[in-house]
């Protein structure tokens, strides 16, 4: 069951070491994957092509209503961590309810950094500590026309 890509924190910090002692190229992104979307898919799938494996950090509901405004997520944690782990090309999904991945980027020690380009190097929370390992930090273009909102927007003028 792909349900089993889901990790606790110590579950996920535990797989990157095994992966890293095996000599696996760890790539780590994270977001709140609301109402997945092609730009999602294309993107993490482009991600995981820039190393051997994809940790994905997934922001609880907490933290999603924290950065989304309080109507979202339209999709609960658990939901969204089952659609995200059953990604071919996702390895492992960990939940993080702080309102960023520092401290998960911190602990997890990934060798390639990657956010969509909605960010820039310098504005993508972990970039230093990455690139301080000797980590690369990569953003992948965005596919136009996609994202969750307006998604909604869209959804909310159908009805
Ligand atoms: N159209 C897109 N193409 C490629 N990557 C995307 C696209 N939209 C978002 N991403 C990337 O997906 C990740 C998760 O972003 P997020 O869940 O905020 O999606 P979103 O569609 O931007 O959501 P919202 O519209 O609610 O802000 C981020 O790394 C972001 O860069
Ligand atoms: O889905 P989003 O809004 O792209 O994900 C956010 O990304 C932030 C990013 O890492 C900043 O560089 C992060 O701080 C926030 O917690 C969301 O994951």
């Amino acid at each position: 069951m792909t349900e089993s890509k889901i990790l606790t924190r110590e579950q996920a910090i535990e797989q990157a070491n095994q992966w890293r002692a095996e000599g696996q190229q760890i790539v780590f992104t994270n977001g709140c994957f609301d109402i997945v979307h092609l730009g999602h898919i294309d993107y993490l799938e482009k991600a995981r092509n820039l190393g051997d494996k994809l940790i994905l950090g997934l922001n609880t509901d907490t933290s999603v209503s924290c950065i989304k405004g309080p109507l979202r997520p339209v999709v609960n944690e658990y939901a969204r961590a089952r659609l995200m782990a059953a990604l071919e090309f996702v390895d492992a999904v960990t939940l993080f309810g702080e309102d960023t991945p520092l401290e998960l980027i911190q602990a997890v020690q990934p060798d390639v950094l990657v956010k969509g380009n909605d960010y820039t190097v310098a504005t993508i929370v972990g970039s230093d500590l990455v690139l301080a390992r000797g980590g690369r930090v990569e953003t992948v273009a965005l596919v136009p026309g996609y994202s969750t909102s307006s998604l909604i927007e869209r959804i909310k003028q159908s009805y």
